[in-house]
């Protein structure tokens, strides 16, 4: 059993599996199938055909030759780089013929790995017939520029890679916003790059680009694009804050009927989505590839104790995610910022669990900073213990203090999650009528931030507060309790 045998009223009887996915539920392999055929549709909308010439580059990534520039860290974590980086370009749909790693003080200023290494790369661009070099970071427009004269094929970096997958993965119409803005923002000062190598190219491509072949971009055709790219981007802009206000909305009036929320965050792949689905019985899909979940979705289960709790689960992380992208989903992400807890996710069979730990809080920092919000409080969550190397995990339950170690797919550890969400997150609350002394104003601050104050006194011992608070509250306050007070 995976505990989870709480029924869940937002969805149907069938999607419940109770060994913990061992079943692909049915709702994700819907969107597995139309994701795929989706695939080699190009998105964006009409008003934008004239510029699509950039998104078609950043779609037709099928069979390429990856390249790293290796400036710091072990040999290990410069491979396991590499390998994240040939994942998500599979993610994005291409076949990956080649790796290279180039050991440097610095990238090279004008072709990232030097001309020398660049002469070496056209070399195995030209033996594995590879229409693709794609580079594990984010190049200047002129680095692409040259790189491209060299290699003779198109070049793209990690942003624009990661760009593509979050395009062709966004469902929800504020998600296709934000990536749509992300995009352009990427693309703006790179057009004249790329449209110098497209009008070079052209002769290559079918179809879909005669267009801007025939035109060629001239100074004209790019001023004309950014005034257009400009003026589109604040439209998003504009949208995008409309829908997050509708968002707002409904997320105070969770707030105010008091269902407590759960955001599951993490590293991508590190199976939040999958955890989300053994905690609440939900079908949302679950993928082994990076990005699964672009748009947060959002589950009501019924907790141990029979009260209701909402989990969100977000968009998953990723080493240097593009900032256009921590930019442009900054509001989906503020979700985080709601929550009552953090349910953090960690992969606990992959290479590096600490690292993802870090680059995950980072991006977390950077949003709650962005929201001017206090970090709601964490729960680490260690997942995929089945799979993990049993010393691995002794080392991390050494360093994790107070994380759970859970596997969503036999369901280990999973009832005694559910048992901590319940003790932990706040609930209807517990009536109490304290007296805290003046020493401890920190805890009679945390009534207030916590619980519903409904009267307060102060006399010369300290304060005495009549609140209903949480549960875990409840208990630090309990060497307070007033003497026959209790019972309201
Ligand atoms: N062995 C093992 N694999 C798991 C476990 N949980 C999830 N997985 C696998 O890990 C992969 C990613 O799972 P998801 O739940 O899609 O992960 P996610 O964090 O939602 O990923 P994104 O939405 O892509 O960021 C899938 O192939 C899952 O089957 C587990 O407990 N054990
Ligand atoms: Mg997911």
């Amino acid at each position: 059993m995976t505990g989870s045998d709480q029924p869940d009223r937002a969805v149907p009887d069938e999607v419940h599996t109770s060994d913990g996915g061992a079943q692909e539920p049915s709702l994700g392999e819907m969107q597995l199938a139309e994701r795929s055929s989706l695939r080699r549709v190009e998105g964006l909308s009409t008003e934008l055909a004239d510029i699509t010439e950039v998104e078609q580059r950043q779609l037709r990534l099928e069979r390429v030759v990856l390249v790293g520039v290796w400036t710091e860290g072990t040999a290990a974590q410069a491979e396991t780089s590499m390998a994240e980086l040939a994942a998500l370009a599979e993610t994005a749909g291409s076949t990956v013929l080649e790796a290279l790693i180039q050991r440097r003080d610095r990238p090279d200023a004008s072709t990232y790995i030097g001309s020398g290494k660049a002469a070496e790369l056209r070399e195995v661009v030209m033996a594995t017939g590879a229409d693709t070099v794609i580079c594990d970071g984010e190049l200047s427009p002129a680095q692409l520029t040259s790189l491209e004269k060299i290699v003779q094929v198109k070049v793209v970096d990690r942003t624009a890679l990661i760009l593509d997958i979050f395009a062709q993965h966004a469902t929800s119409r504020e998600g296709k916003a934000q990536v749509s803005l992300a995009q352009m923002e990427y693309m703006l000062p790179r057009l004249r790059g790329w449209g110098e190598s497209m009008s070079r190219q052209a002769g290559g491509r079918a179809g879909s680009n005669g267009g801007v072949g025939l035109r060629g971009p001239g100074e004209t055709k790019i001023e004309t694009d950014r005034r257009r790219i400009r003026s589109r981007m604040a439209k998003l802009r504009r949208e995008i804050a409309h829908m997050k206000n509708a968002r707002d909305v409904k997320r105070h009036r969770r707030h105010t009927t008091g269902v407590p929320s759960v955001a599951i965050v993490g590293y991508t792949n590190a199976g939040k989505s999958s955890i989300l689905n053994a905690l609440t019985g939900a079908g949302v899909l679950v993928q082994n590839a990076l990005f699964a979940t672009l748009d947060p979705t959002t589950r009501r289960t019924v907790l141990d104790d029979g009260r209701e709790a909402v989990l969100t689960d977000t968009v998953g992380f990723v080493r240097h995610l593009p900032t256009q992208l921590v930019e442009a989903f900054r509001s989906t992400l503020e979700e985080v910022a709601g929550a009552d807890l953090l349910m953090h996710v960690v992969d606990g069979s992959d290479e590096f669990p600490l690292e993802q730990i870090r680059a995950v809080n980072e991006v977390i920092a950077d949003v709650l900073r962005g929201a001017g919000a206090d970090a709601p409080p964490e729960l680490l969550v260690v997942n995929k213990i089945d799979a993990a190397d049993p010393v691995e995990l002794t080392r991390l339950r050494g360093v994790l203090d107070g994380a759970h170690f859970v596997s969503a797919h036999t369901g280990e550890g999973i009832a005694e999650l559910r048992a901590h969400l319940t003790e932990r997150l706040p609930g209807p609350g517990v009536r109490v009528d304290v007296l805290v002394p003046y020493s401890r104003g920190d805890l009679v601050a945390r009534i207030h931030a916590e619980g519903t104050v409904d009267s307060e006194r102060h006399s010369a011992e300290g304060t005495a507060v009549g609140a209903e608070v949480p549960r875990a509250l409840a208990a630090a306050l309990a060497p307070y309790t007033m003497g026959g007070a209790q019972g309201g």
